[in-house]
């Protein structure tokens, strides 16, 4: 298997308890995923558990979604780079100067910089949510509209599902990167999850990273499905 396909896959630590994380998390390799802490953890356990997995070897993508006022998000992704992530996010509905003000914020760091991406459509959300919020595009047309934002903003790519990722790599070239939650092996459920694909098709479509939480952290041999998923997609 090689190398880089099993560093694409980022693992959702969505716990409530960090001793599991922990336990979970030292059964596995920097080599064969990196990590992905959200809300629910961190509100949890904050920047030293960050700085944990960071410690242990491990790419850490910092899933916060910030989306506030311009000086604010980008006090807030400075603050990310000093904690050392690899990966930060905002949302696109943040807007264009949010976006790009958060990008210049991060110049300071050079080469250290997070890569800084911005979530275009919740992978929960279909067309039904979308118009409830006054979205009268397709799911696709809103991804395709906030990613093209994203990218005039300066940002390294978009959270979205795999099933706009063939349309966004046309569109938008193979440099910026598609981070793509919504992922389901063969078989395991759904759950709250409405844009979804497997491993396989979401590499085959173009997705560069591939976020897969419950599926793996709720298995009864994590390890054994992660597995699985890198050689179903090396
Ligand atoms: O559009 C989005 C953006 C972020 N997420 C996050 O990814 C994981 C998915 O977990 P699963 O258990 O595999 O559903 C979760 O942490 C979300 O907060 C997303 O699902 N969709």
């Amino acid at each position: 298997m090689s190398f880089e396909h099993s560093k694409k896959i980022l693992i959702a630590l969505d716990y409530d308890d960090q001793e599991v994380a922990l336990n979970f998390v030292k059964q596995l390799s920097p080599d064969t995923c990196r990590l992905k802490v959200g809300k629910e953890m961190f509100t949890y356990f904050g920047p030293a558990f960050v700085k944990e997995l960071i410690d242990l070897g491990f790419d850490v993508f910092l899933d916060l979604k910030f989306h506030d006022i311009p000086n604010t998000v980008a006090k807030a992704v400075t603050a990310a780079a000093k904690m050392g992530v690899w990966m930060v996010n905002v949302h696109a509905s943040g807007g264009f100067e949010m976006m790009s003000k958060a990008k210049s914020a991060l110049e300071q760091f050079g080469d250290k910089a997070p890569l800084l991406i911005a979530v275009t459509v919740l992978t929960s959300m279909d067309e039904t949510e979308l118009k409830r919020l006054g979205v009268d595009k397709s799911a696709q047309e809103q991804v395709i509209y906030l990613a093209k934002l994203a990218k005039e903003a300066g940002l390294d790519g978009v959270v979205c599902s795999a099933q706009e990722a063939k349309a966004l790599k046309t569109e938008l070239g193979d440099s910026f990167k598609l981070v793509t939650p919504g992922i389901r092996p063969e078989g395991s459920d759904a759950g709250d999850q409405k844009r979804i694909m497997t491993p396989k098709q979401a590499i085959d479509s173009g997705s560069d990273y591939l976020v897969i939480g419950r599926p793996i952290t709720q298995a009864d041999n994590p390890v054994k499905v992660l597995s699985d998923v890198n050689n179903s997609i090396a």
